[in-house]
């Protein structure tokens, strides 16, 4: 119960009837001590006598409790009270008593309480160091006046000595001031800092070759900086006075440096290494000097300190630029006028420079006239997406598709099996036709959707080879998205089924994607059967399976088919199988059922919507080419387009369907758009190409309704429509619907579960997307497709 509910069941008349009026309030008060108190007096009794003992003559028991009621039970307060009170010899005793209770209060801690035996920690981990990993911690080398700098070699900051220490520093030092008068300079290490300071004072600075060119000029020299100091610092070390540097390296003189062991730190990280060493009988000093990066470092600093710094560089240049006259030029050799000149040379271009808009006669034609009377005359193309769970063999299977219907010839494929046995993945010489990049082969997984077309008597089809990998369902998305119909591909052979079917595997993800886009017909490749030897057993389990979760999916039946095949043999794919393989099937190859299956009719009539593919330069009719598929509408040379988010407009040039030169394109259509009046910056891959008067608006929040795959809260989602994808949150459910009606069936639920048709609000992070009213949509989330729907 929360406590709101709690107050409010509180009955106020039940309250009042347990007070029954003050006087029996203040009889409780006259009670006297409370149990709590009463404990209290005796623990202070008992601790005044333990601190005062029976010294004090006139102190009582009575005396004692009645200073400690005065104080509160304050012990320490009614020590010093009551040994006031015994008089002044008593003081003594109340300065150390004070002083003992003091202690006892402070460090009455729980864990001090506790005595901690001997040994205690020593079966806990991190006490339990290997023998081997013990050592002692000792001082690294380091020069003698370096020793007391910071742990991380800061400051350098002298802690504060004692008096003595003090005094002998001070004779040691007048006894080296007055040696070195006497020209005897014997020091055997100097300190960095001493020598810099020193040569601040002493000497004038020497400036480095760069800033001394900044001299001639009128203005007055940049400040030396410590580079510049430390470089004429070298060269005047006295010939006697050891550099620091080769104080630093061991191998040199190993005898000028303090001896040191590997830290503990190092022992225990190194353990056997270093101790290994030692017992080879190589000096510890040696070891740990060989070792030590800081002495490296050290040699390191020598060779970086012989030119100029960067910063000598560049105070250089400023003070040099700074100098010259309106007009003079910087000499020609000096690093800095170089270096001048390259920054002005680094001049960044604010925006694209935008072409001058071209004239490109439009012709008029009424393409939805000439696309019906054209229609006898050409085959119909369609997109097929290619889907499946990883390694079902989609690759391969269109390989095949590709090189039995004369696509790729017998060399090429020759080629890519003697390539694919070099590297030990002879099996995937078909997949390769399809897997063209490097990344590809070598892993052997399909990462892009692969773009490829091939012909029948009866039609042009255009492959959308997605991949299978839960990690490319993006692309998969992508390639679902301009797909007329599905070839689902399905691995047959002993378990591969069941993992491509399973919660984890891609079978059912991919079928419910393409369904979601919009795809309503889908063939089923039963792939591999030669490994299950054409076993009609096999074929009709995953059939009877896959059948009854495709409908349940929201295919119908009589769009659903399957093909009993295997990609590698090229069985049932192009040509029939050999008498007497597969006598029980008598139906169609893969590709005649393909030949079956019409697209769906187009909105040719619709305002013009193309989601950009690619973008390229260097076409042959003009620089900046655009590919995408024409989901609705029409186009023809010379219209104005507008791109989508953004307002920029090109115009048509020339236009390409299924690499032709046409005057007009439709919904359906795969095209390349060469256009005039607009930069490459202006075009990227997911854009929306409209017609310039009607053009899309782009949405920062929308409704969309969506099948859920999982279950839904307001969340983060990844919003995907096509290649485009972008955060978003889904701000609001706003209803369940019935799958069969489309009727209301709970408004505002609290979650979506799997499976549920719902309605919910969408709010995208960044920019607005270009979406509008029928754009399909997929929302992802850590890595899963949580749902897929309609803009509405
Ligand atoms: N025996 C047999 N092996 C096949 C068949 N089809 C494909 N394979 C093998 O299965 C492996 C995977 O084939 P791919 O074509 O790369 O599979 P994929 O589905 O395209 O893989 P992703 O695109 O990465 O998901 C390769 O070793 C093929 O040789 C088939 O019909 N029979």
């Amino acid at each position: 119960m929360s406590r709101h509910k709690i107050i409010r069941t509180m009955n106020l008349a039940d309250e009042l009837d347990d007070y029954d009026g003050e006087e029996d309030y203040y009889e409780e008060e006259d009670q006297g001590m409370s149990p709590e108190d009463k404990a209290k007096m005796v623990d202070g009794l008992r601790r005044v006598r333990e601190v005062l003992g029976d010294d004090v003559p006139s102190l009582t028991n009575e005396r004692i409790e009645e200073t400690l009621w005065y104080y509160y039970f304050d012990v320490e307060k009614s020590i010093t009270y009551l040994l006031n009170q015994a008089g002044t010899t008593e003081k003594k005793k109340q300065k150390k008593a004070v002083a003992a209770e003091s202690k006892v209060r402070h460090t009455s801690s729980p864990a001090s309480r506790h005595s901690i035996p001997p040994g205690f920690w020593d079966d806990t981990p991190f006490g339990a160091v290997p023998c081997y990993r013990l050592s002692e911690l000792l001082p690294p080398p380091m020069p003698v006046d370096c020793r007391t700098s910071g742990l991380l070699g800061g400051s350098g900051v002298q802690p504060k000595t004692s008096k003595l220490a003090a005094l002998a520093k001070a004779r040691s030092k007048a006894k080296a001031e007055k040696a070195a008068e006497a020209g005897a300079e014997s020091r055997t290490a100097v300190s960095l800092l001493d020598r810099l300071s020193k040569k601040k004072t002493d000497t004038p600075p020497t400036i480095s070759p760069a800033a001394k060119a900044s001299t001639t000029t009128s203005t007055p020299a940049a400040p030396p900086v410590p580079d510049q100091l430390h470089e004429k610092a070298t060269p005047d070390t006295p010939k006697d006075e050891k550099p620091i540097e080769t104080l630093a390296t061991p191998s040199s003189e190993p005898d000028l440096l303090p001896k040191a062991q590997p830290s503990g730190f190092a022992m225990s990280m190194f353990g056997n290494r270093i101790s290994g060493l030692f017992s080879d009988g190589i000096a510890n000093s040696q070891i740990y000097c060989s070792v030590a990066p800081s002495q490296k470092a050290a040699a390191k600093a020598k060779q970086g300190f012989e030119g100029p710094s960067p910063d000598d560089v560049v105070m250089a240049a400023q003070s040099q630029s700074k100098g010259l006259v309106k007009g003079q030029k910087p000499e020609k050799n000096s690093t800095a006028a170089a270096i001048q000149k390259g920054v002005e040379a680094l001049k960044v271009a604010d925006a694209p420079e935008k072409p001058a808009p071209q004239k490109i006669a439009r012709k008029k034609i009424d393409v939805v006239a000439e696309y019906e009377k054209s229609k006898s005359r050409r085959k119909e193309n369609a997109n097929l997406v290619v889907i499946g769970h990883v390694d079902a063999g989609k690759s391969t299977l269109m390989g095949r598709l590709l090189y039995d219907s004369g696509v790729v010839d017998e060399r090429t494929i020759q080629k890519y099996k003697q390539e694919a046995e070099k590297i030990g993945k002879s099996s995937f010489a078909l997949a390769w036709v399809l897997d063209q990049t490097g990344e590809e082969r070598a892993r052997g997984v399909t990462i892009d959707i692969a773009v490829n077309a091939f012909e029948t008597e009866k039609g042009r089809f255009t492959i959308l080879d997605a991949p299978g990998h839960r990690d490319f369902i993006p692309n998969m998305i992508a390639g679902a998205a301009q797909a007329d119909f599905a070839v689902l591909v399905i691995d047959s052979s002993p378990g591969e089924f069941e993992a491509g079917f399973n919660i984890r595997g891609q079978t059912k993800e991919h079928a419910l994607l393409v369904r979601s886009m919009g795809v309503q017909r889908i063939i089923v490749a039963v792939n591999k059967l030669d490994l299950m030897r054409w076993d009609q057993d096999r074929f009709d389990e995953i059939k009877q399976q896959m059948s009854q979760f495709l409908t349940t999916a929201g295919f119908q039946a009589k769009n659903v088919s399957f093909i009993p095949c295997s990609g590698l043999t090229g069985d049932n794919i192009v040509r029939k199988p050999e008498d007497g393989l597969v006598p029980w099937y008598s139906g169609p190859t893969l590709v005649q059922e393909l030949e079956t299956a019409k697209p769906v009719t187009k909105a040719i009539e619709k305002p013009l919507r193309m989601t950009i593919a690619d973008v390229y330069r260097g076409g042959v009719i003009n620089p900046v080419t655009i590919a995408g598929r024409i989901e609705i509408g029409n186009l023809q040379v010379g219209d104005t387009i507008v791109v989508i988010p953004g307002d920029e407009k090109a115009t048509v040039k020339a236009i390409e369907v299924d690499n032709q030169a046409a005057d007009w394109a439709v919904a359906g259509n795969n095209v390349q758009l060469h256009l005039a009046g607009i930069e490459m910056d202006y075009l990227k891959i997911g854009d929306v190409v409209c017609h310039a008067d009607t053009p899309l608006v782009p949405l920062k929040e929308f409704e969309a309704k969506i099948l859920a795959f999982e279950s839904l809260t307001p969340m983060m989602v990844d919003i995907h429509r096509g290649r485009l994808n972008a955060s978003g949150r889904i701000t609001k459910l706003v209803a369940t619907l019935d799958k069969g009606s489309g009727t209301i069936t709970k408004k505002k639920p609290r979650h979506i579960g799997p499976g549920s048709l719902a309605v919910v609000n969408i709010t995208v992070t960044g920019a607005p997307l270009p979406l509008e009213k029928g754009s399909k949509i997929v929302l992802r989330a850590d890595g899963l497709t949580v749902a897929a729907g309609v803009v509405e």
